[in-house]
């Protein structure tokens, strides 16, 4: 089919390919794909690609992040983006036990239903670092808005008088002992609170409730980098991690019963590629199992500033090639064959080699059919624009063409700056249309599409949508600028 800027012709074959879904690899061969997607509302399986909103949300009083509509709208015209991983903070959720702040809600659905209007999907992410910000003396009104950590309220902080002495790097806090007892006494390691966790798990179905017949929030992302205190590895992942996810699903699922679920292993040492031991969750709803795994990407030579060079480099690349068998071991064995998301990556787009990075990670993720969320969209030389609205190189590089939404399972896909080429199993019980983003940096003009009939073409969006013969069994789309 030929679609001419703006409008299109009908016509053009059917072809479809024979081609059959990839086996999983061997554990850790580096080459697996999933076969497990989160879906939309017409069945479509979700590519996700988007950013984190925002870390500016960790200490603000009313917990909403410094990112207006503008800069949405922003993001959508120079990227193409349609997922986000959206903090949210249970200080907010829950600012007095077992009180549930509508208003803060009100609020989150406001900016939800920003993302609606643009055809995104979000998650929603329970954000924490280093606990609260409660853990210092100078918390915030004692809302847990403090100036270091952020996450749980300050009614569910018990430091126990243990010092919290100031710390150079924001990450010492964590093994600071107040901290690090706010911590044993959250997951109830210390014996002292068992309420806190089910607090935790009743706020999550709070906010499940709020939105369980929202299309548009399509996960819930449970724990943000979660840290054990005294416990660690197996003994917290299989422990109270699992347990707290657990609850948190079942509270989830008495209210929500579609939305996907996300997990995540704790940071030190996962986000650097070392297994996780995280156990079964087991989603107690009628049907397919909807958990997701949301693991993070932080090679340490890059967390210590050196550029995707040299020395760096080699060690970032050890680590990703375990991070990955890590994440296939996970996803297959440990949760039954689910969805993966990247919740958080990222670096200073100004370190040496950082778009190489960048391009490794992405082509990674689409390797394995995984979604993206950026860390973050904060203005500075880690996101995509600087503080005075410079673009980084993070804007052309998200930029790219992706089908976002396909009308079955995704076998393969690849995309360079003018071509576009996807593989998918067809589901004939899906009848929307495969969704495919087209930058105009590639595609300025008319297109040519082989593999499938165009069903429309949004010049302002950009958004192709494509349709195969319903009895078609594998689907290869290749879209290119008209010759
Ligand atoms: C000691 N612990 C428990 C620790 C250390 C470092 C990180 C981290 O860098 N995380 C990477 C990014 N993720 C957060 C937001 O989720 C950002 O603030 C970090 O840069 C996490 C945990």
């Amino acid at each position: 089919s030929l679609v001419l800027a703006g409008s299109l012709i009908a016509g053009g074959g059917l072809a479809a390919a024979q081609s059959s879904l990839p086996s999983s690899g061997s554990a850790g061969s580096g080459d697996w794909t999933t076969t497990s997607y989160l879906k939309d509302e017409d069945g479509r399986s979700l590519i996700l690609r988007g950013f984190n909103t925002a870390s500016s949300a960790k200490s603000a009083p009313d917990g909403m992040p410094a990112f207006t509509e503008a800069d949405l709208e922003r993001e959508h015209e120079a990227m193409g983006t349609n997922f986000v991983r959206f903090l949210i903070s249970w200080r907010s959720v829950e600012p007095e036990p077992g009180r549930y702040d509508q208003a803060y809600l009100d609020r989150v659905e406001d900016r939800v239903g920003w993302y609606a209007e643009r055809g995104y999907k979000v998650m929603l992410d329970m954000h924490q670092d280093v606990y609260s910000g409660a853990i210092m003396a100078d918390d915030t009104a004692g809302t847990g808005a403090g100036p270091i950590g952020n996450g749980a309220p300050a009614w569910a902080t018990y430091t126990d008088g243990l010092p919290v002495e100031k710390q150079d790097r924001w990450e010492l806090y964590y093994i600071q002992p107040g901290v690090m007892r706010a911590f044993d006494n959250f997951w109830n390691t210390t014996g002292k609170h068992p309420e806190l966790m089910e607090h935790y798990a009743n706020a999550w179905r709070a906010v499940a409730e709020r939105f369980a017949d929202n299309d548009t929030v399509v996960a819930y992302d449970l724990m943000n980098e979660p840290w054990g205190g005294s416990l660690q590895f197996e003994t917290f992942e299989a422990g109270p991690l699992t347990d707290l996810y657990q609850r948190s699903t079942n509270a989830i699922r008495t209210v929500d019963q579609d939305s996907w679920v996300c997990v995540a292993p704790q940071a030190v040492g996962v986000n650097q590629g070392i297994p996780s031991a995280l156990g079964k969750i087991t989603d107690p709803r009628a049907g397919e199992q909807r958990i997701a795994y949301c693991p993070h990407l932080y090679p340490l030579p890059l967390d210590l500033g050196d550029g995707y060079s040299g020395v760096s480099k080699t060690l970032t690349d050890a680590t990703m090639h375990t991070w990955r068998a890590s994440i296939e071991q996970v996803a297959t064995d440990v949760l039954g064959g689910a969805p993966v998301i990247l919740g958080e990556f990222g670096l200073d787009t100004t370190l040496p080699g950082a778009q190489e990075y960048l391009d490794r990670v992405y082509t990674a993720a689409r390797e394995m059919g995984a979604g993206v969320s950026y860390w973050s969209s904060d203005p500075g030389t880690w996101g995509p624009y600087l503080t005075d609205g410079t673009p980084t190189i993070l804007v052309d590089t998200m930029n790219k063409a992706y089908p976002r939404a396909v009308a079955g399972t995704p076998v393969s896909w690849s995309s360079s700056v003018d071509r576009l080429e996807l593989t998918y199993r067809n589901d004939p019980a899906v009848t929307a249309p495969t969704e495919i983003y087209l930058p105009a940096a590639g595609f300025p003009g008319d297109i040519t599409v082989e593999g499938a009939d165009v069903v429309g073409w949004d010049q302002d969006s950009r958004l192709l949508t494509v349709r195969s013969a319903a009895d078609a069994d594998d689907v290869t789309v290749t879209v290119s600028p008209a010759a």
